[in-house]
């Protein structure tokens, strides 16, 4: 049957070579690793590889050019998704991110999309730099946990926008819900049999690997509670009118005077609620215990960060958004934090829907595409010494090298860009320009006072970042440590009256 098939007339994209039966089934690197795999293998077989597990054809982009060509001009034909088949079981078959391209998707992203256009998003700068104060004043007080307020941050911020819901205690319900979110998303990116066909969902849970079956079988239970309780909960705030406004409070109450709040639409209001956390918090967590690491290796450039906002703000007060544009070495520390090493190494893949031919090869319908932002991020005709750090790389010339930041290897492209990307960017600058402004990250030291020389090394599932490491993190100056304890009693206040 199989040598039946048409074959197509224009070659594959190059790739290492596979065996006869599974192709690349044994040559597929670990998650961990890919993104440098893919990497390698380019510099050999160019920017377009193609690799073929069990008869499935996946095709990796390696240059800005070619994930350009194909998701952004191309983008009709390549905004479908795989499947993603221990997500859609875990119950996220729903999630925007996961969603094939169709109506149902237009729906849910336009439901997506309209809370987050830039316009908008300003206008939850003053949550932002409420809870930018909470992060500071966590970090002072238990520097230790850093790893934890910074989680923290990106969730409290996205769960008081999308539910109206504030977070002020460690044992929060909903912070609780984030961590779940971050553990599913860990676990449901592992390879498992499902990949291979979804028979296997079926087999007994002591089975050798099916180690998913009772995995799905606990939490897929507590996931879909989750995704739809949070929604009855803001109706019900409705209904006795204490309801904070919120981006579900708004869908409700708009759906309802329509009387349109149908049990589908309400469904469709928790998955679009749920998404929003689900896509934001850990990403955005990463990206700041990615910058940590970033500042930890490069004293140099967080002195200069550090300088800049004092230059410009001075010590007497916290940077605002209303410094930004001011602070242009401090947005290249951003930037240049998730150039170095981007969350999403391997962005989420795409799928072609119809077949294609791109520089002579063929690209069948049906293929999964993975644009390789690690390579887009090491280009070297893109930027000159591209493993080191530099943000002044991104100032214009002649004081940098006036290199340009890639979006689309942070946030995607085409279609199916990051909707979220303009409310992550400031949620991420906010936090970074205070960060600097009033503490220092240094090398920490052993029992007996010698300097503990960090290795950094990354962890990777779909997101990426650092494992723990140590550090030593304190405020710069008495005068720093009041700017913060001041910050924080004012937000405190604020949320009493
Ligand atoms: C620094 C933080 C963030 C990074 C690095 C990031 C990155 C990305 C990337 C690379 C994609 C895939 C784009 C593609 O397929 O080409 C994506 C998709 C998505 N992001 Fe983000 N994101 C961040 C924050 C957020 C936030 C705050 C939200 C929510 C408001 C969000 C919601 C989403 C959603 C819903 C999708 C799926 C879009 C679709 O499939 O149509 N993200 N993000």
């Amino acid at each position: 049957q199989i040598a039946r098939r048409r074959r197509p007339r224009l070659p594959y994209p190059p790739g290492p070579p596979a065996d006869s039966v599974i192709g690349h089934l044994r040559t597929m690197p670990d998650i961990n690793d890919a993104a440098q795999v893919f990497h390698e293998w380019s510099q050999s077989f160019g920017d377009v590889i193609s690799l073929n597990t069990l008869g499935k054809r996946v095709v990796v982009l390696c240059s800005q050019e070619a994930v350009t060509d194909l998701l952004e001009k191309r983008s009709f034909k390549y905004a479908d998704r795989p499947s993603f088949p221990m997500y859609e079981r875990l119950g996220w078959k729903d999630l925007l991110v996961y969603l094939p391209y169709g109506p149902y998707f237009r729906k849910q992203r336009k439901m997506l999309q309209a809370p987050f256009e830039k316009e908008k998003v300003s206008t939850y700068r003053l949550v932002e730099e409420q809870e930018a104060c909470v992060l500071l004043y966590g970090l002072l007080n238990k520097p230790e946990a850093m790893e934890r307020h910074v989680h923290r941050y990106p969730t409290a911020v996205i769960m008081e926008l999308t539910y109206g819901h504030r977070v002020l205690s460690e044992d929060d319900d909903y912070l609780c819900a984030a961590e779940n979110v971050a553990e599913v998303l860990h676990v449901g990116a592992q390879a498992s049999l499902l990949d291979v066909s979804p028979l296997f969902e079926h087999l007994p849970a002591w089975f050798p690997g099916a180690w998913f079956v009772r995995y799905i079988a606990e939490t897929r239970p507590k996931v879909m509670q989750r995704m739809l309780n949070s929604v009855s909960d803001v109706q019900q705030q409705l209904a006795s009118g204490e309801a904070k406004q919120s981006i579900v409070s708004e869908q409700v109450e708009a759906l309802s005077s329509e009387g349109q709040l149908t049990p589908e639409n309400k469904y469709d209001v928790s998955m679009v609620a749920y998404q929003i956390f689900a896509g934001g918090a850990e990403t955005s967590h990463h990206t700041l215990s990615t910058f940590f690491a970033c500042m930890l290796l490069n004293p140099e450039v967080q002195r200069k960060g550090h300088e800049e906002i004092m230059r410009v703000v001075g010590s007497g007060r916290l940077p605002d958004f209303t410094d930004r544009d001011s602070l242009p070495y401090v947005e290249c520390i951003v930037e240049e934090s998730q150039r170095w090493h981007p969350v999403l190494p391997l962005g989420v893949p795409h799928q072609v829907m119809e077949d294609d031919e791109y520089r002579g090869m063929h690209i069948p319908k049906g293929a999964t595409v993975i644009p390789n932002a690690r390579s887009i991020t090491w280009d070297e005709r893109h930027y000159h010494d591209p493993r080191s750090f530099k943000p002044e790389r991104f100032l214009p010339k002649p004081e940098g090298a006036g290199e340009t930041f890639s979006q689309g290897a942070v946030f995607g492209w085409g279609r199916r860009i990051c909707p979220g990307r303009y409310l992550a960017r400031d949620m991420v600058w906010i936090a970074i320009a205070r960060i600097l402004a009033v503490f220092e990250v240094q090398k920490a030291h052993d029992a007996a006072g010698n300097i503990v020389e960090p290795a950094i090394e990354f962890v990777t599932s779909l997101t990426s970042h650092p494992k723990p490491f140590p550090y030593d993190l304190r405020p710069r100056s008495d005068a720093a440590e009041q700017l913060i304890r001041q910050a924080y009693d004012m937000h405190m206040a604020n949320i009493v009256t």
